[in-house]
């Protein structure tokens, strides 16, 4: 699969989540900078990959993709025998779909409000919310729940192997892991040594590597 272009920024938890994927499917990509703090993702050319102007934007050939978790699903697809398998069959496959939609639907939603209130927000000189940030905390703390009781039963969310629901969870996991937050992951033994497992992956200290540069 040649000629991959990801548009999007180093530190953006929706580029990384492609990035990551790439990584572990051992592609060559071209990473192209937008730069988000002069509006770039807001104007064209970049509006023809992504009209709702986030990133990341990506392109193959003539295929122009956004939505990261749609561009992850693109790649597995397309690259099942290269890499890590990080999809699998029938009924298997059935039980990793739920465990995307929790990351997409649950997951999401909790982590990326406290990351933005914790983590953006003194980034762009605004004050962070500390009543937004005891909601969430108590909302990610029921989900969390959840993932304790799954990962008692499997070493992964999807299986015994770790796929493409894991992989999604790592940008905002990691900053969940680099703040106060930590406390609600540290508070549930599994979901700890799940965090910490994933978070550890080669794949994935070269994506915060790109952050770093
Ligand atoms: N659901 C989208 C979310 C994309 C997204 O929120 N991108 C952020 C950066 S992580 C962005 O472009 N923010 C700037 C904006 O919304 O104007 C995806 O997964 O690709």
């Amino acid at each position: 699969m040649a000629g991959i272009k990801v548009h999007g920024a180093a530190m953006s938890t929706a580029t990384q989540r492609v990035l990551v994927c790439l990584e572990e499917k051992g592609l060559d990509y071209e990473l192209c900078p937008v730069n988000m703090a002069t509006g770039e993702h807001k104007k064209q050319p970049f509006l023809s990959i992504n009209p709702f102007g986030q990133v990341p934007g990506f392109e193959h050939g003539d295929l122009k993709l956004f939505e990261s978790r749609a561009i992850t699903q693109y790649i597995t697809h397309e690259n099942a025998q290269k890499g890590t398998n990080l999809l699998c069959q029938g009924k298997e496959m059935a039980i990793l779909g739920v465990w995307l939609e929790v990351e997409a639907q649950k997951f999401e939603p909790v982590a990326s409000k406290l990351n933005w209130e914790i983590v953006f927000k003194p980034m762009f000189g605004m004050q962070t919310d500390p009543a937004a940030v005891e909601e969430n905390e108590t909302k990610l703390a029921g989900v969390l729940d959840v993932y304790e009781t799954r990962l008692s039963q499997s070493k992964y969310l999807g299986g015994d192997s770790f796929t493409l629901a894991d992989l999604h969870h790592l940008p905002n996991l990691q900053l969940l892991l680099n703040h106060q937050s930590k406390k609600v992951i540290d508070a549930r033994p599994k979901v700890a040594a799940w965090a910490a497992d994933i978070t550890a992956r080669q794949t994935w200290a070269k994506v915060l590597a790109l952050h770093k540069k």
